[in-house]
């Protein structure tokens, strides 16, 4: 029988606050318990809700007396999707105060029926001003007023003094959904008269690139060719590795933090006739993935499970001529897309990432050949897991050259806010190994 959709809603959104996990990991066993016909408003609630997590708890604190705690946490969150439904959907009020009071039978918790209807109904009438707010501490008032949390505001205010507002303001977007032709198989002109011919809404990047950019997003199974391999879907931004690290005939290529293996296909699409390529994960489970994706785009690749900073475990000794480090980092820039990390990253995992990535960088570059290119990726906005990482690299490696991205640039790499040329938030730099 199918679920109360805001109650699996309140479900996923405690699972994540709460307990800290990822929504990526939560909703999609979550959506095969909802009715086909609701499974849209699902994810808007979880993802609605997760964007506005400060303002809506601020919505709520003005009509409880005391907070929900303990067991009754996921009440809590319950009256968030019931306040988040006033204030964003087009669902009529009554049907949002039913369907959500109605949702704590099945979370067991109908003891705070009176209360959540309660909450719902003085919200309802009295819609929180925003002279509310500035009853608040300045760092209290600006999560509230830019829904993310301290921490992240004032690094971001820090790094970027003219423009954190609107960096802020583009992580509360709906990211678009970016296509990447397989040009294995069709031109992008090609693909594109296949979208209009399918009546699906695009335009493309720019005309040197294959990202395209639907005006909706669609089911992967209405694109022309999906399961044929003739397309993927990727960020734009994602996109601009391959190209960067620009592969020659002959390569022997490593991807050394590769799952789902977004970029390692893009790669072999693009350069068919490089040598090997190796995609390496420390998450076993993660490279099912990038078994599907290559088999899905008929490409193939020596796919091993192993940890990047130590290469020792897994490396056959054949030095590689092109490196893509695609490093784990805070994922800050593509918070648009998964805006749980604003809830599951804390201020403290900055500083073990960026050890991580230093060590990694350290020990992977011992595996490329004098005159090789390592591509240097994250999807973060921070500058020391950016710039500065790549600069204290490049001062502590006698051979190791910082290349430009653009011929004019002074910067260390190529950072990539979010929503730029509605792109997500990505960082690149090209590191070179000088020959003696
Ligand atoms: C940003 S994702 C990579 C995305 C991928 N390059 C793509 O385009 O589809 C980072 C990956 O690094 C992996 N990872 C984290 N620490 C690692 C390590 N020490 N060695 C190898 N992989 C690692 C994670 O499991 C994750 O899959």
């Amino acid at each position: 029988m199918a679920q109360n959709l805001r109650a699996v809603a309140a479900r996923c959104i405690y699972a994540v606050v709460d307990k800290g996990r990822s929504l990526a990991d939560e909703l999609p066993s979550q959506l095969s318990k909802i009715a086909e016909k609701d499974k849209g408003l699902l994810q808007e609630l979880c993802y609605g809700v997760l964007r506005h997590l400060p303002e809506l708890e601020h919505d709520v604190r003005d009509f409880i007396k005391k907070p929900l705690t303990g067991k009754q946490r996921v009440g809590h969150f319950l009256m968030l999707v019931g306040i988040y439904q006033v204030k964003y959907t087009r669902v009529p009020d009554h049907a949002a105060f039913n369907e959500t009071v109605s949702a704590c039978k099945p979370l067991k918790c109908e003891h705070l029926k009176g209360v959540i209807n309660g909450v719902l109904r003085n919200f309802q009438r009295q819609q929180t001003n925003a002279s509310h707010v500035t009853n608040n501490s300045k760092n209290i008032a600006d999560a509230i007023v830019y829904n993310h949390p301290s921490w992240f505001i004032k690094k971001i205010q820090t790094a970027y003094p003219e423009q954190w507002q609107a960096l802020l303001a583009a992580n509360m977007q709906r990211p678009p959904m970016w296509l990447r032709v397989n040009q294995r198989h069709h031109s992008v002109e090609q693909y594109i008269a296949l979208l209009t011919a399918a009546d699906i809404e695009h335009q493309r990047l720019d005309e040197s690139s294959g990202a395209i950019q639907l005006t909706h997003a669609v089911d992967v199974n209405k694109l022309p060719g999906f399961q044929l391999g003739w397309v993927s879907i990727q960020d734009a931004a994602a996109q601009q590795a391959a190209g960067l690290l620009n592969c020659q005939a002959g390569d022997n290529v490593l991807d050394c933090c590769a799952a789902p293996g977004g970029k390692t296909c893009h790669i072999l699409e693009q350069c068919p006739d490089i040598k090997a390529m190796t995609a390496i994960d420390i998450e076993a489970s993660r490279l099912t993935r990038v078994e599907e994706n290559l088999n899905r785009l008929n490409l193939s690749a020596q796919v091993i499970a192993g940890n990047a900073a130590t290469p020792q475990q897994w490396w056959n000794g054949e030095l590689f001529d092109r490196i893509l480090l695609d490093a784990p980092c805070s994922g800050t820039g593509v918070i648009r897309r998964h805006p749980d990390i604003k809830w599951l990253r804390k201020a403290q995992d900055i500083e073990a990432l960026t050890a991580l990535q230093q060590e990694i960088l350290k020990n992977i570059w011992s595996l490329l050949k004098p005159g090789g290119t390592l591509l240097y990726a994250t999807c973060s906005v921070l500058p020391e897991e950016n710039s500065e990482q790549v600069q204290r690299f490049v001062n502590e490696t006698p051979d190791a050259k910082h290349v430009a991205i653009s011929e004019n640039s002074t910067d260390i790499g190529w950072q990539i806010l979010p929503n730029m040329a509605a792109m997500d938030g990505f960082y690149y730099a090209k590191i070179v190994k000088t020959t003696a």
